[in-house]
This record gives structure tokens, sequence and C-alpha cells, in this order.
């Protein structure tokens, strides 16, 4: 692939991973589109550690079309990122969402037009460890996960070289429900207990973590997915697999007292189960906690 532009939006712990592996891999060119000016990223890998100097851009109006753009914000700042993604999306632009929950394109679908949109399915374990470093963690075999088709492929090719991947996956739509499934049941244990992982091995958080789960299972199934029939344990002994000392993006918001999101993970299971009169009154309970939480600034 020749060098391509590439515009990351969200320089937290998914995109700051993102726009320093691409960077340091030195293939592309990397344009980072912060809330906040940011002239560089240290960025704490499995290799090591790396100080990476980035090209930033504050003003979303001085933003032109690029080859790429990378969309790292929580689901619910897709609207406010609004401004970048009008400016950066052009007529042969590519837009790869990297954000948790469903529905990616529609989500980004009102900002950037015709372009082409790439869900992506984020594995890896970002944290930003103090303002101008994050933290890469490996969870998974893979890094990412993207559809198997023209535009999933080509987001893999982007990222050759450097040291995240994206695995073109035929059964995307079944991995996007698996990887809600983690985030409803890891996401809001963490946050609303603010404990890393570790909370996760406590006997108590596991039989409460398996009801959620089953719940939401019940309702991926009515929603189309085709999830294993001990779908529950295996999400559970999945996360077993994570470090306990990695946080999760919730636990991080709770803790630096940001917004949680919640609506677009426990919120889309519980207002799915309404839809097909499917009961989730542990979802239910979790995410009025959650709200309660996130409305009081974590
Ligand atoms: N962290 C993780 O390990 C994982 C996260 N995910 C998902 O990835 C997505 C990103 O999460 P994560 O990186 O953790 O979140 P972070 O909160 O760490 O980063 C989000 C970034 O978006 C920035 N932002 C918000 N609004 C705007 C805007 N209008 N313009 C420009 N930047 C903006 C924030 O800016 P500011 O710095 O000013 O707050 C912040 O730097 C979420 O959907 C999350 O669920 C998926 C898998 C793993
Ligand atoms: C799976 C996990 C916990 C990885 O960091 C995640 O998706 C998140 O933190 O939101």
């Amino acid at each position: 692939m020749k060098p391509q532009t590439v515009a990351v939006i969200g320089l937290g712990g998914i995109g700051g991973v993102a726009a320093a592996a691409l960077q340091l891999a030195g293939r592309h060119d990397v344009l980072a589109c912060p809330r906040r000016p940011l002239a560089g990223l240290t960025f704490q890998h499995p290799g090591g550690t790396a100080e990476i100097p980035l090209r930033c851009l504050a003003d979303p109006d001085a933003a032109t079309p690029a080859d790429w753009v990378l969309l790292c914000t929580k689901t619910q700042d897709t609207p406010a990122a609004g401004a970048w993604l009008r400016r950066l999306a052009g007529p042969a632009t590519r837009v790869a969402v990297l954000q948790n929950g469903l529905g990616h394109a529609d989500r980004v679908r009102p900002f950037v037009g015709d372009a082409p949109v790439v869900p992506v399915i984020v594995y890896y374990n970002g944290e930003r460890t103090a303002p101008g470093s994050v933290r890469l963690r490996r969870v998974a075999g893979h890094d990412m996960a993207v559809p198997d088709d023209a535009h999933g492929h080509a987001f893999a090719a982007l990222l050759e070289g450097s040291m995240i991947g994206a695995h073109p996956a035929p059964d995307f739509a079944l991995l996007a429900w698996r990887k809600l499934l983690i985030n409803i049941a890891v996401n809001p244990l963490t946050a609303i207990t603010r404990q890393r992982q570790r909370v996760l091995r406590r006997p108590d958080i596991r039989a409460l973590g398996l009801a959620m789960l089953e719940e939401a299972v019940a309702v991926g199934r009515a929603e189309g997915a085709a999830l294993r029939p001990d779908e529950a344990t295996a999400i559970w002994a999945t996360l077993m697999t994570y470090p306990e000392e990695a946080g999760t993006s919730m636990y991080h918001d709770t803790m630096a007292g940001r917004p949680l999101e919640a609506e677009a993970l426990t919120g889309y299971v519980v207002a799915a189960g309404e839809r097909h009169g499917i009961p989730t009154p542990l979802n239910a309970m979790m995410l009025t906690l959650l709200r309660a939480v996130g409305d009081a600034g974590g």
C-alpha cells in the first residue's frame, strides 16, 4: 500500500495507541486530531517505551480530507466529533470506527456522507496512564477484527508493519455480539466496584457476571446472533485470560469522573430486551446504577 494520510480523532487509550503504533511504523502520514493540542505521546508497549512525536491539528475547520479517518472517541462523543468527521471525510476517504458497541456505521453516517465505513472490534486494552502517555496491553490473539470485505482488508493492510493488526473476520457480526457480551459484563462490574479486572476473580462477582451474561445472551439470540449453548461461561473464560491488573474503559472513566459509555453497551442490551419481550432485570439495574454514577461525574 502506498503511504496514506491517516487522521486519528480522539487520542485516548485506543486512539493514542493507534496513532503511536502507526507513527512508530513510519509508513503513513499520521495526523492527530485531539480535543486539546498534543506534541506527542509516550507509548508504553509490550516491547518497551517509545517517545512518539505527532503532527497535531487542534481546529477541525483547518482539516482537509484524509485517505483514512480513525474515529476513536467514546460512542456518546461521536456527534461532538462530527465537525472533524465532516472536514476529514472526502470522496476518497475511508472511515474506521474503533469503538465498542454495535451499529458503528449508523453512528457516523450523518457526518461522513457516502464514505465507506469500516466497523472495528477492538480487543487490545489501551490505557491513558497520564496526560500524553498511553499504554498498550495485548489481551487477545487479534488486536482488532474487521469485516471480511474490501474495506476491512484495506484497513488490515493500512496497519501492516505496525505493532497492532486487524483480522478480517467472516463471522464479524457474531464477533461483534461476543465483544458486546464481554463489555456488558466487565465494564459495569469494574466501574461500579471501582476495581480493575482482578475483581472478576471473586466468586460472588463471577456469579453476578454470569447471570448478567445469561440475560444478554438470550437477547443476542433474539437479535439473530448464533451464540454458543455455553456462551456465558465461554465469555467468562475469555475474561479470565485478561490481565487482572488491566482496567476497562468504563473503569477509567469512573475513576476520572467522566461520563460513562453505558447507553451503547448495557443500554443497548436492555432496550433490545424490551423490544423482544426478554426480561433483563440485572442489566437494567446495572444501567440505573451506571447512569447514576455517570451523572454524578464518576
Ligand atoms: N480502552 C480500551 O481498552 C478499549 C476501549 N474500547 C472502546 O474504544 C472507544 C474509545 O475508548 P478509549 O480510547 O478507552 O476512550 P478514552 O476516553 O481514553 O479516549 C477517548 C478520546 O476521545 C477524545 N474526544 C472526545 N470528544 C472528542 C472530540 N469532539 N474531538 C476530539 N477528541 C475527542 C477524548 O478527549 P479528552 O482527552 O479531551 O477527553 C479522549 O482523548 C470506546 O468506544 C471504548 O469503549 C474498545 C476496546 C478496548
Ligand atoms: C475488553 C476491554 C475491557 C478491553 O480493554 C474493553 O473493551 C474496554 O475496556 O472497554
